[in-house]
């Protein structure tokens, strides 16, 4: 059979490279050099180009002020980037301690940045009263967290939720403790077992436990019974919000153009908001009709739900809603509002609660006192708002107990949108970041006895000292400053604390006014878990619980 070459019956002439090219292809490392033609290689060389630049840009701001951890030669700050997981909270503490005599600024290495420190309050002072749009906490927060990719742009660009939380979880919180009791009763049963401790001491993992109920009084408030009990839901919610920190902090050093493509591949996200369409859609779509049902027959729903779904759907259908921005939203956005809500609420307070569980248990001699406040002041008011301000004991030990294994040891962080200088000199050009040395700050600015060493009621007896004094509150739990930096300081102070601090008192209420406490002999105290300038609660961290 005759072939037939495109038309023409006779073969095409072979392609045949010249003789010294053939030769040249024969050699390794020229291969190498034509492989990088190809589209994939083209790739993979333009990508790395481009982490390079975007590395060398993010080291090349120029802050004249010392640097702490860097190593000494030309790409000093870039190789010691690899060292701040290991080393960053040190670095922040030694920069401190040195800089602090002199009051200067200085400056450690990042993941992708420098970050700047103040040792002097009158420096964070100014730093905090400038406006966002020269001194940004937003734009910090939502850049480390690539926000715009790992949840949705509209998080950044008009966050809402800071008015939700700051009117309606307020508003709410004297009655929504009888449902957070209810709830933390149930989870525990469920996650800890309802026989802990009947049988003599019981060993628990308290994270394990507590990240479940939490997530769970925390959503009975969010999205309100049954599903705040759906084991998708839950599951969902608390690893989504862990997910959010991992590809927050590796889309951040990515170019913008890799941030769209790689972000499903880094976090699974279609999975996770199909799951939430699932679980929440619905229930947004059908108060939505019901909503408005009530407006076209102008009838009020009369058991309308007092929950964040709500919340966000009278804000975003109201026409020119307070955000100004009069936009109906997508149900996308309504799903990454809820998304959001539980990555902020979640792993903090599970981490605080964990926390206090092992300084309790480490410290046995704080129990009966706990347990006579916690009894005697609710057999007189019961479960209220105003009665757990009268838990002054428990209060101290949630305040001591943060102090010292503060989730972050930074917070008040900002980035200049324009250049900025403060009243010592110091310059920072835009794109500057800066922040407070938390933990240090906490550590040597009050005046008081072993600040290194844990003790519970101290924050109890100096608030008496100040009652006396007519200054109540000053070292209440929820209460900020530049010495309790935990939830930050200033207007971004956390907003959600007061409802934080409510729900950690029902939850160790609950916990030291049935239980005895003890660490296992042979472990002690859990060890912290540090990166960077993150400290977690250990997660394999055991107590033992016995019931009284
Ligand atoms: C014990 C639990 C919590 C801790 C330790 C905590 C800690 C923090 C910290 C350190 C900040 C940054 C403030 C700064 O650096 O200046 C923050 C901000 C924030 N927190 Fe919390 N938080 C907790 C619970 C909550 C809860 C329950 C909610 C929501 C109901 C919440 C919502 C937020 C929001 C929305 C922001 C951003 C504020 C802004 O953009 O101005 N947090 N939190």
């Amino acid at each position: 059979m005759e072939v037939c070459y495109f038309g023409s019956t006779s073969p095409p002439p072979t392609f045949r490279l010249p003789p010294l090219l053939e030769s040249l292809l024969q050699h390794r490392i020229t291969r190498e050099v034509v492989l990088l033609l190809t589209p994939w290689g083209l790739t993979l060389s333009v990508t790395t180009c481009l982490l390079l630049w975007t590395f060398w840009k993010s080291y090349s701001l120029r802050v004249n002020v010392p640097t702490i951890g860097a190593s000494p030669g030309p790409f000093g700050g870039w190789r010691a980037m690899f060292k701040y997981f290991s080393h960053g909270s040190e670095w922040i503490a030694e920069g401190y301690d040195k800089y602090t005599p002199t009051a200067q600024t200085f400056k450690i290495p990042s993941i992708s940045r420098y970050i700047l420190f103040p040792t002097s309050t009158k420096i964070l002072e100014e730093m905090m009263a400038e406006p966002d749009h020269v001194l940004s906490f937003g734009e910090a927060l939502t850049e480390k967290l690539a926000v715009e990719w790992t949840l949705h742009p509209s998080i950044k660009y008009d966050p809402y939720h800071l008015q939700l939380i700051r009117t309606k979880l307020t508003q709410r919180l004297s009655t929504i403790l009888p449902e957070v009791m209810d709830e933390l009763v149930t989870a525990w049963g469920d996650g800890a077992g309802g026989d802990v401790g009947k049988e003599g001491w019981t060993r628990v993992r308290v994270w394990e436990v507590m990240v479940v109920v939490v997530a769970r009084t925390t959503n009975r408030m969010f999205v309100g019974l049954p599903l705040c009990r759906d084991q998708e839901y839950l599951d969902n919610v608390i690893a989504y919000s862990l997910k959010v920190v991992k590809a927050g902090a590796i889309l951040d050093i990515l170019p913008r153009f890799l941030r769209a493509p790689l972000t499903n591949l880094l976090m699974q996200k279609s999975h996770h908001y199909a799951l939430m369409r699932k679980h929440v859609g619905h229930i947004f779509r059908e108060r939505k009709a019901k909503m408005q049902e009530c407006l076209a027959s102008g009838q009020e729903w009369k058991d309308c739900p007092d929950d964040l779904i709500q919340w966000i759907l009278d804000f975003s259908e109201e026409e020119g809603g307070s955000s100004g921005s009069g936009k109906r939203r997508e149900e996308e956005e309504l799903i990454a509002r809820i998304l959001f809500m539980n990555f902020a609420s979640i792993h903090t307070t599970a981490t605080t609660v964990t926390q206090a569980i092992f300084d309790i248990a480490a410290h046995p001699e704080l129990q009966p006192d706990l347990h006579i406040e916690i009894t005697e002041v609710l057999s007189k008011e019961g479960m209220s708002k105003q009665s757990l301000t009268k838990m002054k004991k428990l209060d101290s030990v949630i305040r001591e107990s943060q102090r010292l294994n503060t989730i972050s040891t930074i917070t008040m962080m900002r980035k200049s949108l324009i250049p900025y200088t403060f009243s010592d000199g110091t310059h920072l050009p835009t794109g500057t970041w800066i922040a407070a040395p938390a933990t240090a700050l906490q550590r040597s600015l009050l005046s008081i006895p072993n600040p290194a060493v844990f003790n519970g009621f101290r924050w109890e007896r100096l608030r008496v000292e100040e009652e006396e004094a007519g200054r109540p509150g000053r070292y209440a739990a929820v209460t900020t400053s530049f010495e309790h930096l935990v939830f930050g300081h200033g207007k971004h102070a956390c907003p959600g604390r007061f409802f934080a601090v409510n729900e950690l008192k029902v939850l160790l209420a609950h916990v030291v006014g049935r239980f005895e406490m003890r660490c296992l002999p042979e472990q002690g105290r859990p060890k912290n878990w540090i990166f960077g300038v993150a400290c977690r609660a250990d997660p394999e961290g055991v107590v033992e619980f016995r019931l009284r």
